[in-house]
């Protein structure tokens, strides 16, 4: 259904508010493919790149270079028109921050018929009927079309966020941290909401998450990112314990209650700066396999079954518990 191929995005990079020369390598030759129906979970630290690649993934930031293709059609190869079309009726996108993302003025009603009339979707009597289907399909109650966004509590609004996302019947949401910015009281609610449609409605799903217990949970594929790069994609049943990317390992490990309660295994340094990513493969810095094959190339994606790939020269061992790995490290 979505596909990108060797996908750069490249940056200027600014500091204090100036560009300056360098360039920030935000996205390094992702290579991606979501399938229909299937959830897609993305994790990796600050800074790695996950809300690039969603928004490349929902045509609001053009590679540098790559292609991204959704429904056999390259996205930038077409009119601007035409790609905004065709990405707003087949792709739903909700973000992290529901106060920023709703337009604060208008009542929830004009939030969700917003994209009914950019699309000239139905008649205005069944926009209507489409607005109180929309705040059924997530939980509210038909008065809430009168609210304005700012009257409505976080969860509230994320739930008119979930709507205004699916009022064209997209086959795909891409959901950038979707909890984060909500209480903790009502971020399981979210999910629990957003589980529930993509069983109802049958969408595929990109979720991107920092809680890697959550991604693990509402996904059916995990794609672990650092620097820029998607140096794993593993079935999500698969990982931690199968995952064969040291840095996946580590990353899962770092995660309390995962495995075990023993101390995650251990990484030296700080994570390189976007703007000189090390050359090779990004993680040799910090990695405890690494050697100088690891500096001298991008190591070529490597399967280990179906739907599993990785970038890795000297990749671990499947299934080797946390103890041996931090014994190795050691
Ligand atoms: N418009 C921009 N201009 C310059 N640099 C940018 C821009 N957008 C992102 N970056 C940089 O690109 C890199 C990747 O950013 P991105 O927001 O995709 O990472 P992330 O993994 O989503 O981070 P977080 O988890 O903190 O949201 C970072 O170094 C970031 O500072």
């Amino acid at each position: 259904m979505l596909e990108l191929r060797d996908a750069h995005v490249v940056h200027k990079a600014r500091t204090g508010g100036l560009f300056s020369r360098d360039r920030v390598h935000a996205l390094t030759g992702a290579d991606l493919t979501i399938a229909p129906g299937e959830t897609v979970g993305v994790v990796g630290e600050s800074g790695c790149g996950k809300s690039t690649l969603a928004r490349v993934l929902v045509g609001l930031q053009r590679p540098t270079s790559g292609t991204v293709t959704l429904h056999g059609r390259d996205l930038w190869a077409m009119k601007d028109a035409e790609r905004r079309h065709l990405v707003g009726t087949s792709v739903g996108m909700v973000f992290q921050d529901p106060s920023t993302a709703l337009n604060r003025r208008l009542p929830v009603r004009q939030v969700l018929r917003d994209p009914l009339d950019v699309h000239r979707r139905g008649t205005p009597a069944e926009r209507d009927a489409r607005v109180r289907e929309l705040l059924g399909l997530v939980g509210l109650p038909a008065s809430v079309a009168d609210a304005l966004p700012g009257q409505l509590s976080g969860g509230q609004r994320q739930r008119v966020a979930v709507a205004r996302a699916l009022a064209l019947e997209p086959a795909l949401l891409v959901a950038d941290e979707p909890t984060s910015a909500l209480d903790v009281s009502v971020r399981a609610q979210i999910l629990n909401l957003l589980l529930g449609l993509k069983e109802r409605l049958g969408l595929a799903m990109v979720f991107v998450s920092h809680d890697i217990q959550t991604v693990r949970r509402m996904s059916d594929r995990v794609v672990s990112m650092y620097l820029g790069r998607i140096v794993e994609q593993a079935p999500a049943r698969a990982v931690p314990l199968r995952a064969r990317h040291p840095y996946t390992r580590a990353l899962f490990s770092a995660t309390p209650g995962l495995i075990s309660p023993i101390t995650p295994i251990p990484l030296t340094g700080a994570v390189p700066s976007a703007t000189r990513p090390p050359g090779g493969c990004p993680f040799r810095t910090r990695c405890w396999r690494a050697d100088d094959t690891c500096a001298a190339a991008w190591p070529a994606a490597t399967a280990d079954g179906d739907d599993h790939l990785f970038h890795c020269h000297h990749p671990v061992a499947a299934g080797a518990t946390d103890l041996d790995l931090i014994q190795e490290r050691l």
